[in-house]
Parts: structure tokens; C-alpha cells; sequence
């Protein structure tokens, strides 16, 4: 069965039938395993109001018989157990017994700087990691008085918690800057109700709620809108041309982003990575655009709803957007049809799905600390901007690492159309000089960090396990020799992850996963769609607010869920840009005959008149709710 379940040497597409009984494998095992792990906050005492329609802000009373899902602070799962060196904490090594090999040396060698443009655009790049941040964030271990810590230079008087990447003398990279030691510090540890081995911790809620625009913590994003003011809409700053833009930084001189010169402010956002480059804030600007222009839709249609309200049905729409732009237009291109259709991941063209309160929505580690770090591979050193006046533009990624500033001046618009016309980098092994050796550059230094090496000592920081037991996992597949690892990915590969790992048990799963061969249609292989398309089962079917459920407190009435159907991101885009006239419907997608470039004004957005309150009395808001 293995053999037919990733491409061989020539290419061959994988049979339908054989993913299929492959991802059935996922089915078997997932389940048991995803509820094998306790939640430490299951112990908690929540107070939940089956009938609020509306979700919490930290995730809570989501799922009613466990109101610790999913929540933020709340612990990763495992799809399998953690490969700790001593069985409980300490960061995995091989199975000889001595240590992996250095994680920058496979970042030099594995992970080199090779320019494959992908079919699929440089927007199907930044959805992804906007996503990612509604899903996941990882928080580093602290002080006890909560200070950052410094593991480099390497000492034994070093923090605990230090497990710095000692680059080696003859780096070809960083020697030229005597840099030997980038500084890693081990991911904060889970608080658990049960003792046992050692887990991490995932500071933002897991469900697709747009919690990295509406915060993950109820005072925080109570602080992100407004109840009177314009009511129910979020805090706004300023651009020069009168767009709307994120609210100022709350803590400009502590935040290590704003006042590079007097008076230029970062963002803050409901996730606290907005600034990290320009293409991300631009997608925080144009989701709070969007809510901001639902609320004043619905204020024209529902004149007598207060701030409250408004507020909170926005959310509610602008949610399932985002929900149906994940699952509608991106997640296909990302895990391909078959995983897709087996895993039940398509939106429906018409009619409800099914809300499975045994779906355990929590991130699994195996998902945020490898797998969907494939987008890494997909990112563009130099991202492409288009002027207003057509021209090409765009800047380096390595000289725009905290650098928000350019919004302030019209830059929104020149960035989105730099998105969906530039190609990504495609899903291979090959990773940007910009995100490998110039990673978070200060802009008073020749040099940064290298993600991928922090993503492979990320992976041993959590104890994941090697690479070959999850094509056990996944797939059934004994590994016993090297060379079995050609039916996954090309030999060249393969010979390459055998003259550095002492056992093939050994490689680590992000390298090996960025390594295999695409399954058909799909941007990622085999073992990344297993792992991934879980995820996206239990985000989905897991989720007791998911737009298309039936039967739920805030589900949405037949003709308000037609309308959230009709949804693009090329629309949300359209809409929420300063001026962009002309767009390809499926941004995703390069511009072609199937997928043309049409002008904005011929895009449907959802009718929000299905939202009028006396068309539907009752019918989204529960007659006992009051709020
Ligand atoms: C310019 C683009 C990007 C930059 C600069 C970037 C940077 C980073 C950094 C610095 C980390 C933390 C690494 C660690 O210490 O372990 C990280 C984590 C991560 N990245 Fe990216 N990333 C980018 C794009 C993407 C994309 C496109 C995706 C997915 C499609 C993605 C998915 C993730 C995930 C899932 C994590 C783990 C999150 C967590 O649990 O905290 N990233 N990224
Ligand atoms: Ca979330």
C-alpha cells in the first residue's frame, strides 16, 4: 500500500483510492490519540451559556462538555508521544545515543537558497501565515520576572531554559561575522493537571475565530473596539490619505518596533506578531477594514442595534469569512482534492453540516512545531510591490522586518497587488537567504537568525518525534532502511538526509516533510497533508461555532449562510484596499484564462440584508439571550 502512497521517481500521481485508504489510516488512529492527552485546563470551572450565540474571546464554552478547548493558554496535543531524551523534558537526540546533527549545518546544507517559483501566488504564502496566526502562537520561556533570556555566548551559568544553536567556526555564513551562537530559547512550559512528560503551550485560541484581529483574551479585545464612539467597530489610526488603519502600539517605547525615529508607531492587533513584516500587516489592515465596513452595513439595515451588537454579529460574519476563505480557496491548493474530499474539508455549496462535540480542537504540536511550517519554504526575498501607476516595485524582506511605517503613506494597495501577482516560492526544500540568514535583521546589522535551523531545534525543544514515525502513523509504513524513504521523496534527498543523521529514525520532520514529493494537486506531501488535514478536521468539525453547522446557538439562518457562500478574498480584498480596481478571482491562483483578472465592481460580496432583523426574528438570536 506505501508503495503507492507518495510519487515515485517518475512522477506518477498517487492513485485517488490509495490517499484514500491512507487518510483512512488518519481516521483509525487519530481519534484515540487526540483524546489520549489531558487538558490541563479541563480541571477548570467555567460558567457557559449553551445559548450565547456569540463566541468567547479566549475560546471557552466552545465545546460545553470540555470548556477548556481550544481555549488560549491551554496546552498542545500529541498525534504521538514525546520523544524526549530522558523521557520527560529533555530535548530529543538520536537513537544512538548521541547527539542530532547541528540543526545550522542542515539548515546549510538541507535547507540552501534555490529560486523555484510555485503556480500558486506569493498571497497563497501570507494567507497562510495570517492564518497560522488565528491558530497558533508559541510562547518562548521568560524570567521569573517575566524578562526575555539570553543563552548566547553559550555558559553553563546560562538559564535552564537555554538550548542556544552553536554554529560551527567554518559556517560559510556567519564566520565572515564571527557570529557563533544564535539564541534559542526552549518553548515555555504547558502548566498540566497530571504529571508526566513535558508539554507546550499555545498562547491564542486554536479555533478559526479571527482571534489575531479580535484578541484571544477578553480584556484584550475589549480594548481593540468600541462600544460607543462609532459603536461596534474596532479602533482605528490614520493613514495619510484617510484609509483606515490598526490603532498605534499601546506601548510604543517598550515594544522594540515603533520610533525607530520620533513620532512613527507600530500596530497593535488581536495577535501581537502584526508587525513582523509588511505583507502580514497588510492582511491585519484589510480584516479590520472589513470589519469595520460589516458594522457599518448593519447599522444601515439595523438602525436600533446597539454597539454591542453590531459588534459581535460583525465578528460573527467576518469569522466566516475568514472561515470560507481558508477552507474554500486556500486549504485546497495547500492539501490537494483527495484530502480534501476525504476528510469531509470542502465547504458545501448549500445546506448545514454536522458539529461533532468529540472533536478535540486544540492545536496538535506535531501541526504548529513542524508541519505547517511549510510556508516558510514558500516566501520570496524580495517581495514585489505594483505602484498605482502599474509600475513594479518591492522591497527586501531582510531591510523590512518590523517596518510598518510605509502604511501610513498609501502603501497598502501597491503591497496586495504585489501579492497576488508575484509567484511564491514553491513547497520544496529550499529556504530565502532572507528568512535563513537574515531573519529579524536590526537595521544596524549585516546578519540575522536562520528559521529554519530555530524550526528543527523547535521541533527537538517539543520532543517531536523522527520523521519515520509518522509515515508509521500516517501511513502504516515501517521504515527499516534508507532507501525506503524513495517512495516519499527524490533519492538526491534522501542521500543527503543519509550523510547527516546517523539513523534514519533520526531526521527531523520539518526537513523531511519540506523534502517529499507534492501529493496531486496539492502543494505539500504526503505526511504534511496527514498531519495538516487533521488539524483542519478538528478545527472544523470541532468547532461548535463553525459557520456551516446546524442546530447551534449561533448558527446562521439558510439565506444568511447562501450569502456568506458567496464570499472571495478577492472581493475582501477589493473592498478593504484604498483603491484597487482589477483583481483575479481567485488570488490564490496566477492570473490565466480559467482565472481572469476582473474588475473589482463585478465581485459579489454576501447581501448583508439577510441580517435584517425583522426578516428573521429570532432565528440567529435565541429569544433568552440577552447580552
Ligand atoms: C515572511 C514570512 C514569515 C516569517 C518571517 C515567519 C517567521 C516565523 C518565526 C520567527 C517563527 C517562530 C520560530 C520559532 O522560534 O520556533 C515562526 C513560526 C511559525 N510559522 Fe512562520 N514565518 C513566516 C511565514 C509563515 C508561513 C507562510 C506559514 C504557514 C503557511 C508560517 C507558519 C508558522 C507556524 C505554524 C509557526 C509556529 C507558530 C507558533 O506555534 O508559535 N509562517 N514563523
Ligand atoms: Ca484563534
Amino acid at each position: 500500500m506505501s508503495k503507492l502512497l507518495a510519487r515515485n521517481m517518475s512522477h506518477d500521481p498517487i492513485l485517488p483510492s490509495a490517499t484514500g485508504i491512507a487518510l483512512a489510516r488518519i481516521e483509525l488512529v487519530a481519534p484515540e490519540t487526540r483524546q489520549a492527552v489531558a487538558n490541563c485546563k479541563e480541571d477548570q470551572h467555567y460558567h457557559c451559556d449553551p445559548y450565547k450565540p456569540y463566541r468567547n474571546s479566549d475560546g471557552s464554552c466552545n465545546n460545553l462538555h470540555n470548556p477548556g478547548w481550544g481555549t488560549s493558554f491551554s496546552c498542545f496535543t500529541r498525534l504521538l508521544p514525546p520523544a524526549y531524551a530522558d523521557g520527560l523534558s529533555a530535548p530529543r537526540i538520536s537513537v544512538t545515543g548521541s547527539s542530532l546533527p547541528n540543526p545550522r549545518v542542515l539548515s546549510a546544507v538541507l535547507h540552501r537558497d534555490l529560486n523555484y517559483p510555485a503556480t500558486y501566488t506569493h498571497m497563497t504564502m501570507q494567507y497562510g501565515q495570517f492564518f497560522s496566526h488565528d491558530v497558533a502562537f508559541t510562547p518562548s520561556s521568560r524570567t521569573k520576572d517575566g524578562k526575555m533570556i539570553q543563552c548566547c555566548p553559550p555558559s553553563p551559568n546560562n538559564h535552564p531554559q537555554c538550548y542556544p544553536i552553536l554554529v560551527p567556526k567554518e559556517d560559510p555564513f556567519y564566520s565572515g561575522y564571527n557570529e557563533y551562537c544564535l539564541n534559542f530559547v526552549r518553548t515555555a512550559m504547558c502548566p498540566q493537571c497530571k504529571l508526566g512528560p513535558r508539554e507546550q503551550m499555545n498562547q491564542i485560541t486554536s479555533y478559526i475565530d479571527g482571534s489575531m484581529v479580535y484578541g484571544s483574551m477578553e480584556n484584550e479585545t475589549r480594548s481593540l473596539w468600541t462600544r460607543t464612539g462609532p459603536a461596534g467597530r474596532m479602533h482605528i489610526s490614520m493613514a495619510a490619505n484617510g484609509g483606515e488603519l490598526l490603532p498605534h502600539s499601546p506601548e510604543p517605547d517598550s515594544d522594540q518596533c515603533s520610533k525607530p525615529s520620533e513620532n512613527m508607531y507600530c500596530f497593535k492587533a488581536g495577535d501581537k506578531r502584526v508587525n513582523q513584516h509588511p505583507a502580514l500587516t497588510a492582511l491585519h489592515v484589510v480584516f479590520l477594514r472589513q470589519h469595520n465596513k460589516i458594522v457599518n452595513e448593519l447599522k444601515a439595515i439595523n438602525p436600533h442595534w446597539d454597539g454591542e451588537r453590531l459588534y459581535q454579529e460583525a465578528r460573527r460574519i467576518n469569522v466566516a469569512q475568514i472561515q470560507m476563505v481558508t477552507y474554500g480557496e486556500w486549504l485546497p491548493i495547500i492539501i490537494g482534492p483527495d484530502a480534501m474530499k476525504f476528510l469531509k474539508l470542502y465547504v458545501l455549496p448549500y445546506g448545514y453540516t454536522d458539529y461533532d462535540p468529540y472533536t478535540n480542537p486544540n492545536v496538535i504540536n506535531e501541526f504548529a512545531g513542524a508541519a505547517f511550517r511549510f510556508g516558510h519554504s514558500l516566501v520570496n526575498s524580495v517581495f514585489a510591490e505594483i505602484l498605482d501607476d502599474g509600475k513594479p516595485s518591492g522591497y527586501r524582506l531582510r531591510e523590512n522586518f518590523f517596518t510598518p511605517f510605509g502604511f501610513y503613506h498609501g502603501q497598502l494597495d501597491a503591497v496586495i497587488r504585489g501579492l497576488v501577482s508575484q509567484a511564491s516560492q514553491n513547497r520544496d526544500p529550499f529556504i530565502s537567504q532572507d528568512m535563513k540568514n537574515h531573519l529579524y535583521r536590526p537595521k544596524d546589522s549585516p546578519y540575522g537568525l536562520d528559521l529554519p535551523a530555530f524550526n528543527i531545534q523547535r521541533g527537538r525543544d517539543h520532543g517531536l518525534s523522527g520523521y519515520t514515525d509518522y509515515l508509521k502513523f500516517c501511513f502504516d509504513e515501517k521504515i527499516y532502511d534508507w532507501a525506503q524513504l524513495d517512495q516519499y521523496m527524490p533519492t538526491s534527498q534522501r542521500t543527503k538526509f543519509q550523510n547527516l543523521y546517523k539513523s534514519v529514525h533520526d531526521v527531523d520532520l520539518f526537513s523531511a516533510g519540506l523534502a517529499e514529493y507534492p501529493l496531486p494537486g496539492a502543494a505539500v506531501g504526503p505526511t504534511f497533508t496527514c498531519i495538516i488535514g487533521i488539524q483542519m478536521y478538528n478545527l472544523k468539525f470541532g468547532d461548535r461555532f463553525w459557520f456551516e453547522h446546524r442546530d447551534q446557538a449561533g448558527t446562521f439562518s439558510p439565506d444568511q449562510l447562501q450569502e456568506i457562500r458567496k464570499t472571495t478574498f478577492a472581493q475582501i480584498l477589493c473592498a478593504n484596499s484604498d483603491k484597487l480596481s482589477f483583481i483575479q478571482k481567485n488570488v490564490f491562483r496566477g492570473e490565466s484564462k480559467r482565472n481572469p483578472v476582473v474588475p473589482c465592481n463585478t465581485l459579489t460580496a454576501p447581501d448583508l440584508r439577510a441580517w435584517r432583523d425583522s426578516n428573521y426574528p429570532g432565528a440567529e438570536i435565541p429569544n433568552n439571550y440577552h447580552p
